[in-house]
């Protein structure tokens, strides 16, 4: 195997100094992962000292993938041990995701990072997108059937997922060529599961997959003992759903010689039917696997999903990569060593050292959090996605006297609320009747208050003055104005 050094680069900024460490490369064709990461010797020179670092993930090359991913808390169980033997060649590994919604959430990344691991370990990869198990509905983990989508919404959900995995798994992100169904990439593939199930008639599947499933084992399946026994029951549909998945596999074995599926903890029954059916119809022993890995938990214990309140989304068009980066910039001190294990490829010997550094009395707080929101923030969003968040926390925070242009309000538009108002609403107004008229405060008392306390901002500088009027020169680039009121309350005014 090619080992490639990669150089040293030293960039200077005006406030920083930021280094590329040189890392060994096994394989050029995998995705290099760059990590901008305040790296503290000291927490006292946390924010001044920024280095990037080339993370030496390649190093793990050595570590086998299984023991990566248990160390990282990123192992519930796998179907046999022979897999960590077995890790030393070549695997071809795959992770299912039905087009349940339009994108994926931070829940369902696990499974992505998971993959990414094995890519990184030099194992190829297949992202499955679920057109026809979409179409059926996973019980899982459910109490309750899930709602029929139609066609329409499966198809544009599969687009949306494919979009997103495609972007973390594919190398680099803009070559990302599509073609016919596939996304061809040295160590990365995307298949859709309706490509080999919309030929499959009734007949050919009970004579294919229903002959060799046991009606014992399928009802033993944990998620079928759950639902049996609700008042609701199961259909006959959600029942078949483990065949369905566990075909997937003995297709993708046959077809494509993948020989690894992973999922969440929840998929295991579907997983094992995966590895009896091909047990069961090739006659061949332990040469398929299955691997899952715990579910990401809140500190509550609930886990992160699309029916819990505000789920996380990965795609940008449904949470902006700024929201995205504060989601993870306010996780609690108590998760944030546990997310850097599961959510970045920080080293641990890296992340032990930030644990460390929480401890010590001068350490600045979420100063973890920071690192955690901007590794994440790059692997979803790529790095212009964090250039982005970052600008919007930057100039969104309470109280910045950032200097803003018009391009940098559009951008942060999306997260704080805005309105349009006429050229003549706006110029010669005094900030007090603005204040009312964009909805910032519901009354002039409340804004002579707030500019009392020193509270309001436009365009990011405070007013202190109640005879505050709009002139051309607050209208940045003739367009639009930031008003704030306090820490948190903005509103972007659009002239139109
Ligand atoms: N918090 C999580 N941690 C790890 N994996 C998860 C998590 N949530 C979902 N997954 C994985 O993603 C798969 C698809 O998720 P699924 O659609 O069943 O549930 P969900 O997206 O969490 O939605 P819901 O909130 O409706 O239960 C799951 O089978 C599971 O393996
Ligand atoms: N059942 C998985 C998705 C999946 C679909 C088909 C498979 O072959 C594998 C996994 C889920 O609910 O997310």
């Amino acid at each position: 195997m090619a080992v490639a050094a990669v150089a040293t680069v030293t960039i200077a900024t005006s406030r920083t100094s930021l280094q590329v460490i040189p890392q060994t490369r096994l394989f050029p064709s995998q995705m290099p992962i760059f990590s901008t990461r305040r790296f503290f010797t000291s927490a006292k020179n946390a924010v001044e000292s920024h280095t990037l670092t080339k993370v030496p993930a390649k190093s793990y090359y050595k570590t086998n993938v299984i023991d990566i991913l248990k160390e990282r808390g990123l192992l519930e169980s796998i179907t046999s041990e022979n897999l960590r033997s077995a890790s030393s060649s070549p695997l071809r590994v795959y992770c299912g995701f039905d087009p349940t919604a339009e994108s994926l959430h931070l829940g369902n990344l696990l499974g992505i990072i998971v993959l990414s691991w094995f890519q990184r370990s030099g194992h190829k990869v297949v992202a499955l997108v679920g057109g026809a198990t979409g179409r059926v509905g996973d019980p899982s983990g459910k109490s309750l059937e899930r709602p029929d989508l139609d066609l329409g919404t499966i198809e544009k959900n599969c687009a949306g997922i494919r979009g997103i995995v495609g972007r973390m798994l594919g190398s680099p992100r803009e070559d990302c060529e599509e073609s016919g169904d596939k996304i061809e990439e040295d160590s990365f593939v995307i298949v859709n599961n309706y490509d080999w199930w919309k030929d499959m008639n009734l007949l050919d599947f009970l004579r294919e997959v229903g002959r060799f499933a046991r009606v014992g084992s399928m009802m033993a399946k944990e998620s079928v003992k759950k639902r049996l026994s609700s008042e609701e029951g199961m259909s006959y549909t959600e029942f078949t759903y483990q065949l369905l998945q566990g075909y997937d596999f003995l297709y993708m074995f046959k077809n494509m010689n993948v020989n690894v599926q992973i999922g969440g903890s929840d998929q295991w029954g579907n997983i094992t039917a995966g590895t009896e059916l091909i047990r069961k119809t090739l006659q061949v022993e332990g040469t398929a696997y299955g691997l899952t890995f715990p579910l990401l938990l809140k500190s509550d214990g609930t886990k992160f999903g699309k029916s819990e309140s505000g789920a996380i989304w990965l795609s940008p068009s449904m949470l902006s990569p700024y929201k995205f980066y504060q989601h993870l910039f306010s996780v609690p001190d108590a998760d944030v060593i546990r997310f850097l294990k599961t959510l970045t490829f920080l080293s641990m010997n890296e992340i032990q050292e930030l644990e460390e550094e929480m401890q010590e009395p001068e350490y600045i707080p979420n100063a973890v959090q920071r690192i955690l929101a901007e590794e994440v923030t790059r692997f979803v969003h790529g790095e212009i996605g964090l250039q982005e968040a970052l600008q919007a926390t930057e100039a969104l925070k309470p109280g910045a006297e950032t200097e803003l242009s018009w391009a940098t309000i559009e951008r942060i538009a999306k997260d704080v609320p805005s309105c349009s108002l006429d050229y003549d609403e706006v110029l010669n107004t005094s900030l007090v009747d603005l204040s009312v008229r964009s909805g910032l405060l519901s009354s002039k008392s409340a804004v002579r208050r707030m500019l009392k306390q020193g509270g309001v901002y436009l365009n990011n500088k405070r007013v202190n003055s109640e005879d505050k009027v709009i002139q051309e020169v607050d209208i940045i680039d003739g367009k639009v104005i930031l008003l704030s009121a306090g820490k948190k309350n903005k509103m972007v005014v659009r002239i139109c």
